[in-house]
Order: C-alpha cells, then structure tokens, then sequence
C-alpha cells in the first residue's frame, strides 16, 4: 500500500493487581486449575505444522512442586533442524516481500490477544512452569511482552523513516532497510516469557524468518506463545520454534551458510560457547551473522550514608528476592554504609526471614521455587561454602529443601573482604551478599565495585546526598547498562529504561529499541540520478 500510516501510538500495558475478589484473580486462578489437571503434549512447530521432535524426551515440571508434570515434549533432532532451515528460507521472500504494515499488524493483534483473552493461560502457564506469582508472571508474560510487540511496531516504524538527509543538486538517495539474508537463530532463557516472545518476534518484524530455541524449562509457555503467534496471522515459517537443549539445533544452525544472525539470551559461557563457534565456522557463511546477545550479571546496589534505611531495605528484599533472584537484573551484591546498616540490620533480617515461600497458586507467597535440580545444587554449593567460610557470615536463611519443590530460603551473607568470589559469581539465585563499610569510604568501596565482578548490566545507587548520586552516576558510568538512582536495579519497563549491558554481560543492544532492530537489518542505500551526465569529461578539463 502506497500510505505513509502511523500504528496506534504505544503505552505501556497496565499491572492488574490480583488483588483478592478482582476478576482477574479469578480468572488466572482459574487457569491456574485447567492447566494442572492436563499434562499438554508439547511439539516442534516447523514450517507451520505442529509436531513431534524426533530427539529424547523432556518432562516440563511445577519447579515448585516438581513430581506434577504440566507437559511433555521431544527435542528436536538434526532432521528438524534442517526441516526448520528449508521452512524458514521458503518462506524468506514472501515474508520480507510483504509491507511492513502487514508485519506490524501480527504483532499489533498478538499484542491485543495477549492483553485479552490470552493473558491468563500464558500468565498461568508461567507461573506453574516457572515458579513466578502472579504479579512476577503479570509484568513479564502479559505486561512485558505486549509492550515489547507494541513498541518494537512503533520502532520499527521510525526506523523506516530513517533517511538520508542531504541531496546533492539533481540526485534522490534513499536508504531501503533490508531484512538480513539468511535466517536469524533465536535462542531464549527459561526466567523471561517476555524475552523468549521478543527474541524471535523482533528479528521477524524486520523481515527475517526465524528458528526458535526456547528453554526447555520454559517450553509450556513458549509453546503457548507460539499458538498466539500463529493465531495472530504469522504465516508458515516465519518463525519455526524448535524445543529441546539445542546442541543438534546449533550443530545445524551454527554450521549452516545461511545463518544470517544469532539473537540470544541466557548465561555469558552459553553465549561465548556460541561465538566462539560461529568464530570457527566464520569461512563458511554467506554473511557475517550479526550476533546479538544479553547475558548474565552482579548487579549492586551501592548505599551512602545519606540513604534512607527504609529505602535501602526494601530495594534489597525486592530486587535480591523477587522471583528467587532468578533475574538477570537481581541485586545480588550491597555495599551498606555502616550507619544505615545498623539503623536496618534487625528490620532487614526480620523481613527477609519473614518472607513467605512456597506453592506459587498460593496468593499469599512471595516467593517460590528455583528452576531445577541444577540451580538447586549450584546455590547448596554456594552457602555450604559461604557457611565454611570465615571471612563470610550468613545473617539469614542459608536452608534448603528439594523434597516437593526446589525451594531455597532467601539468604543474606555478609562479606567484611569485597574480593571474596561472592562479590563477583552469579549464582542467579536468592543469595545476597552484603558488604558494610566505613562511612568514609564511600569513593574508596565505589571504586572497588566497579570493576570486581566481570559483569555491567545493572546497579543502583542510594542516596539522599546529590554529591553522592553524582559522583556514582561518573564513577559507575560503565559498571552498569541500566543504572538506578534510589531504585532497585530490577524492572526495567520497555520505552522507559530500555534494557541490556556491557562487558560480559552482553553486546547492550537494548531489547525492546530502535537499535535492536537496527541489528536485523542491513540497509542498502540507493541513489538516483534525475538527469544522469553524458559527458565524461569533468569541467577543470577545459
Ligand atoms: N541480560 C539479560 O537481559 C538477561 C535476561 C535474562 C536472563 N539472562 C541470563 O540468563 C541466564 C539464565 O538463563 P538460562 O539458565 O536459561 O541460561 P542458559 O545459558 O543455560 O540457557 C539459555 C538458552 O541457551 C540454550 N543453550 C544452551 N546451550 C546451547 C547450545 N549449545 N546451543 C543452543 N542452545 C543452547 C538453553 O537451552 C537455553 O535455551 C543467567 O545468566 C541470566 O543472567 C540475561
Ligand atoms: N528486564 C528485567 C530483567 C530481565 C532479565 O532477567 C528487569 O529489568 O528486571
């Protein structure tokens, strides 16, 4: 269609409350009750067709309860891989051929299904599968994703307006943003639902078709995404999601000529396992892939002696322990000025300790269980030696227990040595560290923090003191993509504080903006000569 259009303009989505007796709590719980009776037979899809894969089985699981089985599936093989592959290249031309309006008007109505009539079987879906309260699966598989898919039309439709702004005398230029050639490889963490929806959606509005390799923990609710993606109007093969570990998916899609991009998130040594091959594999492609990825972090909060305790309190309970401090953005280190500490040391622990834990439909929760036996394990590993330790002292928590779900109580360690590795491991878990300092040595911990932990995705700052908030804002310019001022480092919202980070925490190509589209495209600049010469000769030539 020949019409410049403007989609409606994005806002973000509204938090429901779930509060007790409102219609969306009786909805979701609902939900909540239909998706525990049925164990769902989980499939690839794959040029538009549900099926089996051909690979072992896998068990999705309650984590919080993790003898109930809410789905079944098989990984995909090689074969499917390659069936993807084939899918997705048929489908290229007709897909990046189409008008973008066309593009963001799936995307637009996917949005509405999942503000309306979806939301609460992909809430609840990511609340039993991923151990997430309501309100943690709220602003992630409703609120997050239908903003990523609003904003991202609204993104991409800017991004079309991007055009050259100078013509020489006579001359048309103008820049057509091309979708890569290939296809784009998205592979998607278990704790977002919003992230595993963006990651293969954002490649596609700008024109790439897509294979998908969601987590297999996430698997239910990326399963049902799918469903809403196809119900929404995505053609066949546009997006070809594959379940499963993903080792042959990638000994395919990592070695295949064709692959045009790599859109990721999960942990850094995942992520650089995956660069490191299309490194050795670099002879092979058609393009360079462009390799995008968000991945793990040691987000801080850093807490002067102007803080208000009470503020500081609660930044630390809600950004370390939130959905178990299974965010990439969880505080998991605090440096506390020893003034604030002792006037909210005994509320702190108190609440923390006081913190209600358990089965995730149980609305009076605030928290549930850790993904599985893996992280399970890697958090015992991280307080037995915290508990051995002299140098480290837990304050609170410190148990676990698997027998019904792998629940681990939310534990405060405080650390009098900053170099200690639980400064700088993630454990991606409920495990804070905490480090109390001298008043005094506000610049001197500042400093030290900022490059101890490999990582810079996220950290806040805590201060009624505006030197202290502008001295952190320079000093930790680059300790932190998404920097909070008097705020916990969690929660970013799309259009707002866009989100990623630096050093080994990824390429900080933001997701949920302009500039990660940009890296699915690959622009061709045109320019037209009106009345073109036809005299070679130049005019200095005399
Ligand atoms: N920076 C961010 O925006 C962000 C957001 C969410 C999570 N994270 C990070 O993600 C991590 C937690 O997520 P996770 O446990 O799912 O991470 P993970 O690295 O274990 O897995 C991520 C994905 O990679 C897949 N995978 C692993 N090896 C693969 C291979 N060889 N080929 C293809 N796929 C493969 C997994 O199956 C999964 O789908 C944490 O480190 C967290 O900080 C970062
Ligand atoms: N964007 C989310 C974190 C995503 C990573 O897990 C936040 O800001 O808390």
């Amino acid at each position: 269609m020949d019409a410049i259009t403007f989609p409606p303009a994005p806002t973000n989505e509204p938090n429901l409350t779930y509060a007790p007796g409102s219609p969306e709590r009786e909805a979701l719980t609902a939900e909540l009750e239909r998706q525990e009776r049925r164990e769902k037979n989980l499939k690839a899809y794959i040029g538009g067709r549900w099926k089996a894969g051909g690979g072992a089985e896998h068990a999705v699981v309650q984590p919080h309860d993790h003898q109930h089985v809410l789905g079944r599936f098989k990984g995909a093989t090689q074969a499917d891989t390659k069936a993807a592959v084939k899918a997705a290249t048929e489908a290229a031309s007709v897909w990046r051929d189409m008008d973008m309006d066309d593009r963001c008007a799936v995307l637009l109505r996917a949005a509405d299904l999942l503000a309306g009539p979806w939301r609460q079987r992909i809430n609840a879906a990511t609340m039993l599968g991923q151990s997430k309260t309501a309100f943690q699966a709220e602003i992630d598989s409703a609120c997050e994703l239908i903003d990523f898919w609003r904003y991202n039309v609204h993104y991409a439709k800017q991004i079309l307006t991007d055009q050259p702004i100078a013509n020489s005398p006579g001359v048309w230029n103008r820049t057509d943003h091309r979708p890569l050639e290939g296809f784009v490889y998205a592979i998607t963490p278990f704790n977002f639902t919003a992230i595993a929806g963006n990651l293969p959606t954002a490649p596609a509005l700008m024109g790439n078709t897509v294979i998908w390799k969601p987590s297999p923990t996430q698997q239910l609710a990326a399963s049902l995404t799918m469903e809403l993606l196809e119900e929404a109007g995505l053609p066949p093969g546009v997006i070809n999601m594959l379940p499963g570990d993903g080792i042959a998916v990638s000994e395919v899609a990592l070695g295949h000529p064709d692959l045009a991009g790599i859109h990721f998130t999960g942990s850094t040594p995942t992520f650089q396992h995956l660069w490191r091959t299309v490194g050795e594999n670099i002879e092979g492609y058609r393009s360079y892939p462009r390799i995008v990825g968000e991945t793990g972090g040691k987000d801080f909060v850093l807490a002067h002696s102007s803080a208000d305790p009470d503020v500081v309190r609660t930044a630390l309970i809600r950004g370390a322990f939130e959905f178990q401090g299974q965010k990439c953005s969880a505080a998991s280190r605090a440096y506390v000025a020893r003034s604030v500490w002792d006037k909210m040391k005994d509320d702190f622990l108190a609440e923390v300790e006081a913190i209600t834990m358990g089965d995730v439909t149980d609305f009076s929760n605030f928290m549930g269980a850790v993904i599985d036996d893996r992280a399970f394990a890697k958090h015992r590993t991280a307080i037995e030696r915290a508990r051995r330790s002299r140098k480290l002292d837990v304050l609170v928590g410190g148990t676990l227990d698997d027998e019904v779900g792998y629940f681990v109580r939310p534990t405060v360690v405080q650390g009098g040595d900053p170099t200690d590795e639980m400064f700088s491991t993630e454990y991606f878990g409920p495990i804070l560290v905490v480090h109390v300092f001298d008043d005094a040595d506000f610049e001197t911990v500042g400093r030290q923090l900022e490059s101890i932990a490999p990582y810079a995705l996220t950290g806040s700052i805590i201060a009624r003191d505006r030197r202290a908030v502008a001295w952190a804002q320079q000093e930790l310019r680059f300790a932190a993509g998404n920097f909070y001022i008097n705020d916990k480092p969690t929660g970013a919202v799309v259009g707002q504080q866009p989100f990623g980070g630096g050093r080994a925490s990824g390429t900080n190509d933001k997701a949920g903006a302009a500039v990660n589209l940009l890296r699915w495209t690959s622009p061709r600049s045109i320019k037209e000569t009106l009345v073109p010469p036809t005299d070679y000769r130049y005019p200095y030539m005399g």
